[in-house]
Parts: structure tokens; C-alpha cells; sequence
């Protein structure tokens, strides 16, 4: 049973402007409404996203901003409405928390396409306040934007499904790219990249990893187990490849030309853009036109998809690859996500650790 009686104060790190740089901050959380659940947060992943949304690159910020949206934690309490969770259970928040219900998308249970989405940060909540992220001791969250972690995941494995890992199942599923034998690339192997490699090798896919240097060629094959690399800037490797696969997912987070990868692509094949990226991208239309290719985007998954993949990963015994650190190593960790250093995403120990500088 839920209490409704007092707002909690709880203790998060904050930007509090665009160099991004993450200190404590003090704030409040509503009470506890009917379909809320109160969440210990116990580990956090940090996403490329958390830079853009810390750093301003998409000019939309508001300050200060508790960001993380990679969320596991435990279930201390429930409004008299839940039914999905109890105390003790182990959930997973990801990045939208609120959405209008009603709208086409909302009612075709996608709710990640509704466009009064409510993010989990960096928004405003339906009470007026701002949404604050999972770099905190604790969230509030309406039960239908939780998801249960199932008994064999690990929960700090489980933290990068909640973005990185839905967002590459949901558009391979979408697009109908789940069937054996199908040839894929992933573009860009950071932490959402990893996952689509892993995620596709589970599915029976073949699959190469496009990558801006030879550095983490090793590392792919032997441990991810993908079964080709290419390194971008190699024109003899990427014209070897020519037209020879159905899809590329692209997870890089800056401007890059796009023809390369369109040639890359069969028949039909598709280019799933995954990346944030705040500049114009361009190509010519024969490009696409000579081979009818698609160029599309996907956003995260929705609810559904987002426990779906949970289980699916529980299922086939597959886990995310992660460097786990302490909160006073989170504007370090940041730091190295932006030189492209990290193997392959942090997850934050929050319950593990204090909220000091
Ligand atoms: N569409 C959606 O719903 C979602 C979108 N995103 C977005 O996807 C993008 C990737 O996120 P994430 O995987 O967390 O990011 P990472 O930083 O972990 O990975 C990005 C990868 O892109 C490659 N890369 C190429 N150029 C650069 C560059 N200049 N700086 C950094 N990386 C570069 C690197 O791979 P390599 O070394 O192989 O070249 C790098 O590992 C971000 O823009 C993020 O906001 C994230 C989650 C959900
Ligand atoms: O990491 C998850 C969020 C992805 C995202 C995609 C598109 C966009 O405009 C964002 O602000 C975030
Ligand atoms: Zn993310
Ligand atoms: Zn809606």
C-alpha cells in the first residue's frame, strides 16, 4: 500500500549548465500517486544520449537536469492501484514515463510515438514538476512505464536493454528483420552497437561491424562474436562489400556521410538511422532509388517491446558487456563515452555508492 503522505526529498547528480558536469543536487519527488511506484534505484547505465541531453546539443535543455535513463532498481513502495509490481520486486525505467493514452500511437501500443511523450528527464512531469533521471537514490514512476527484470538477468546487466538494448530489437523486429541467415551491419560499435551485434548474432544473423578504426576489430569477432569487420575509411574493404546486405543499423552519434553505407546495402535493403544527430544528412536519390532501398530511423520500443527484450535476452543466456564504476567516477565515465573509450557501456552503482562531489 502506497503513502500518500508527504513529497520525498531525494539527492541526484545534476547538470546545472552545458559543460555537462554532474554534482549533487537536492530536490523533491511527488507523493506517491495510485499507479506509482517508488524506486530504490540501484544501477544506471549511461547512455550517448545523456551527453547530448547534458551538453545542450540539441539547444532543448533545462538546468539542472538529473539525466539516466538506463534504470534498475528495487520496488520500496506502491499506490493503492498497482497491480503490476509489489515491494521487493526488481524493475527496469527507461526513457519515457508518461504518454497520452489516447492517440493513435498510444492505442496501437507504441507509445514511444506519442508526441505528449513524457521523458524521463529533462521534461515536465503532469504535475508541473520537472522529470529528473536514474543518477539519483530514487524514482517515482507510473507503473506502466516499468518493466520487471526477469529472475536469470543479472540487474546491472539488464540496465543497458532498457535503451540500448530495445533499440535495436525493436526496429529489427519492426522491419521484419528477425529471420536466420539474414546479412546485417552494425555501424558504430559503442553500447547501443555492441548490443545490436549480439542481439542479431542470437537471431541467426551474419554480421559485420562498420567501424571508424581497426581498434576494436579483436575484440568484435572474438568476443561478440561478430563474423566480419569493416573499418570505414578503408575504400578497398567497404567496395568489396558492395550490395551485399539487408540492412545497417547506424548508431553513430555525430554527422557522417551516408553514401558509403547506402552502397553497402542489397536490394531493398534498409538503413536504420539510430543516432542524434543535429545536422542536415545527405545523399543523392539514386542512391536509394537504384536498388529501392530505405532510409529510416527507429525511437527506442515501446513497453511491450521493452519487456520483451528483457526476456528475450534472459532466454538465450544473453547479457550486455558493461564497465560498472561508482558514482564519484560519473563525470569521468562521461568523459571517456565521449572519446569513444568504454567497453562497451558504464553502468553506475548507484545504491553502491554516495552522493558526494
Ligand atoms: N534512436 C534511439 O532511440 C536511440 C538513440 N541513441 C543514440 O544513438 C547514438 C549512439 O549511442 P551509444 O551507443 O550510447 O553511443 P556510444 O558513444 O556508446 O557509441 C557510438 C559509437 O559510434 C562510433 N563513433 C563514430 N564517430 C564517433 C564520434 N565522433 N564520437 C563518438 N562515437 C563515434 C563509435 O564506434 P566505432 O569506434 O566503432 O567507430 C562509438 O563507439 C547516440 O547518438 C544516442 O543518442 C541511443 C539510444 C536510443
Ligand atoms: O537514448 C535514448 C533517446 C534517444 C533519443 C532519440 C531522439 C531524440 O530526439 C532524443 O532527444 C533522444
Ligand atoms: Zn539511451
Ligand atoms: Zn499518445
Amino acid at each position: 500500500m502506497g503513502s500518500l503522505a508527504s513529497e520525498r526529498s531525494v539527492v541526484g547528480l545534476a547538470a546545472k549548465d552545458a559543460t555537462g558536469v554532474l554534482s549533487p543536487y537536492t530536490y523533491t519527488l511527488r507523493k506517491t500517486g495510485e499507479e506509482d511506484v517508488v524506486v530504490k534505484v540501484l544501477y544506471c547505465g549511461i547512455c550517448h544520449t545523456d551527453i547530448h541531453q547534458t551538453k545542450n546539443h540539441l539547444g532543448m535543455s533545462n538546468y539542472p537536469m538529473v539525466p539516466g535513463h538506463e534504470v534498475v532498481g528495487e520496488v520500496i513502495e506502491v499506490g493503492p492501484a498497482v497491480s503490476k509490481f509489489q515491494p521487493g520486486d526488481v524493475v527496469g525505467v527507461g526513457v519515457i514515463v508518461g504518454c497520452c493514452r489516447t492517440c493513435t500511437p498510444c492505442k496501437s501500443d507504441v507509445e514511444q510515438y506519442c508526441n505528449k511523450r513524457i521523458w524521463s528527464y529533462n521534461d515536465v512531469y503532469t504535475d508541473g514538476k520537472p522529470t529528473q533521471g536514474g543518477f539519483a537514490s530514487t524514482m517515482i514512476v507510473d507503473q506502466k512505464f516499468a518493466v520487471k527484470i526477469p529472475a536469470g538477468l543479472a540487474p546491472e546487466q539488464a540496465a543497458p536493454l532498457l535503451c540500448a538494448g530495445v533499440t535495436v530489437y525493436s526496429p529489427l523486429k519492426h522491419f521484419g528483420l528477425m529471420a536466420p541467415g539474414l546479412r546485417g551491419a552494425i555501424l558504430g560499435l559503442g553500447g547501443v552497437g555492441h548490443m545490436g551485434v549480439k542481439i542479431a548474432k542470437v537471431m541467426g544473423h551474419h554480421v559485420t561491424v562498420i567501424s571508424s578504426s581497426d581498434k576494436k576489430k579483436a575484440e568484435a569477432m572474438d568476443h561478440l562474436g561478430a563474423d566480419a569487420y569493416l573499418v570505414s575509411s578503408d575504400a578497398a574493404q567497404m567496395a568489396a562489400a558492395a550490395d551485399s546486405l539487408d540492412y545497417i543499423i547506424d548508431t553513430v552519434p555525430v554527422f557522417h556521410p551516408l553514401e558509403p553505407y547506402l552502397s553497402l546495402l542489397k536490394l531493398d535493403g534498409k538503413l536504420i538511422l539510430l543516432g542524434v544527430i543535429n545536422e542536415p544528412l545527405q545523399f543523392v536519390s539514386p542512391m536509394v532509388m537504384l536498388g529501392r532501398k530505405a532510409l529510416t530511423g527507429s525511437f527506442i520500443g515501446s513497453m511491450t517491446e521493452t519487456q520483451e527484450v528483457l526476456e528475450f535476452c534472459a532466454k538465450k543466456g544473453l547479457t550486455s558487456t558493461i564497465e560498472m564504476v561508482k558514482l564519484d567516477y560519473v563525470n569521468q565515465a562521461i568523459e571517456r563515452l565521449e572519446r569513444n573509450d568504454v567497453r562497451y557501456r558504464f553502468v553506475v552503482d548507484v545504491a553502491g555508492s554516495k552522493f558526494e562531489p
